[in-house]
């Protein structure tokens, strides 16, 4: 796949370096816009894409009972790839109870994952010949503990892990207060992922809420935003279809959220409801709170219609505003 490039011009350098010697201020005031121009609208080399792509969102039923969840999860990787899909996506927290109390329990070291969920979906990958977004597990690391997705190509290999950037502490008082900062730690940066079922951007639940990672991810070149996530039955029905589609609607992308089933035995009632969102916000596909697997093609010529359509990214005012990509390629 190629590799995203920056494109620097050669004339602005022309302009900088005759400037520099009589007018200093000038110049300062020049580099300052460019390095903006260029953080804001940054140029990529085109990506060759699949041109469409049969996905699959598995919709969990998550217990207590990690040994039963990792044959739950199995078994659904085993059943997505038999009706065709490429990528598969697994929701947030897929091995354990989403509560403060479970990580440090079900906690596992994906680094030397020899054994437990990682070496599992390692292997259910492979065998399926899929690209898995394995939702998330608690992970541990250097005495911390983290909220990590692992990204698996079809040969089982690890591609990526994007730990949740964005930690989930809120508190609506009488309706929901959770705090994952009390046993997790926040990840480093973002997570862009080449595999042959396209270029993806990570997210994990509440990363979805903040529009700057997903507008990064998209200069970046990603044709599809991937957020197994966990909403409650608090912000669900308002923000989680809301906030997909939003995403979506912004950057002309496609956007994929995949969610535990709801378990009434569970302290955390997740919202469920895990859907596939096209780049002109339209819902392709989506479920109601049971375990369920959603399907969905996306079809990647889509981005350049949409895009051709409705030129946001030219009509961008980057002298009123720019992104500042800190964590750039
Ligand atoms: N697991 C999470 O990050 C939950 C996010 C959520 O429910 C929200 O409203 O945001």
């Amino acid at each position: 796949m190629a590799t995203p490039v920056r494109v620097a011009g050669a004339g602005a350098l022309a302009a900088v370096l005759a400037a520099a010697v009589s007018r200093p201020r000038a110049v300062s005031r020049l580099v300052r816009s460019l390095v903006a121009r260029a953080a804001g609208s940054p140029t990529y080399a085109p990506l060759p894409p699949p041109q469409k792509v049969k996905v699959a969102l598995c919709q969990l039923h998550v217990t207590a009972d990690k040994d039963a969840n990792m044959r739950t999860a199995r078994k659904a990787i085993e059943d997505a790839a038999s009706s065709g899909a490429k990528l598969v996506v697994l929701p947030e927290m897929w091995n354990c109870p989403y509560s403060n109390d479970s990580f440090p329990t079900y906690a596992e070291d994906i680094e030397g994952g020899a054994s437990g969920s990682v070496a599992m979906l390692s292997a259910a990958a492979a065998a399926a010949g899929v690209t898995l977004v394995a939702g998330s597990i608690p992970e541990r690391c250097g005495g911390k503990l983290f909220n990590t997705c692992c990204v698996f190509g079809s040969d089982g290999k690890l591609l990526a892990k994007h730990r949740k950037v964005h930690l989930f502490d809120i508190d609506i008082p009488g309706k929901i207060t959770f705090k994952e900062s009390l046993t997790l730690s926040p990840g480093p940066g973002p997570t862009v992922v080449d595999t042959p079922a396209g270029r993806l951007g990570i997210g994990i639940c509440y990363d979805i809420r903040f529009p700057e990672l997903a507008q990064l991810y998209a200069a970046r070149g990603c044709q599809v935003l991937i957020y197994p996530g966990a909403f409650n039955m608090t912000t669900g029905p308002v923000h989680w279809e809301l906030l997909a589609r939003a995403r979506a609607v912004d950057n002309q992308i496609f956007v994929l959220t995949c969610s535990p089933a709801r378990n009434p035995d569970s302290g955390y009632q997740a919202w469920g409801h895990s859907t596939a969102v096209g780049p002109f916000a339209e819902i392709l596909a989506t479920t109601e709170h049971g375990p369920a697997t959603v399907y969905a093609e996306l079809d990647y010529a889509q981005l350049g219609e949409r895009r051709a359509n409705m030129p946001l990214r030219q009509q961008k005012r980057h002298d009123l505003y720019t992104l500042l990509d800190k964590a750039g390629q």
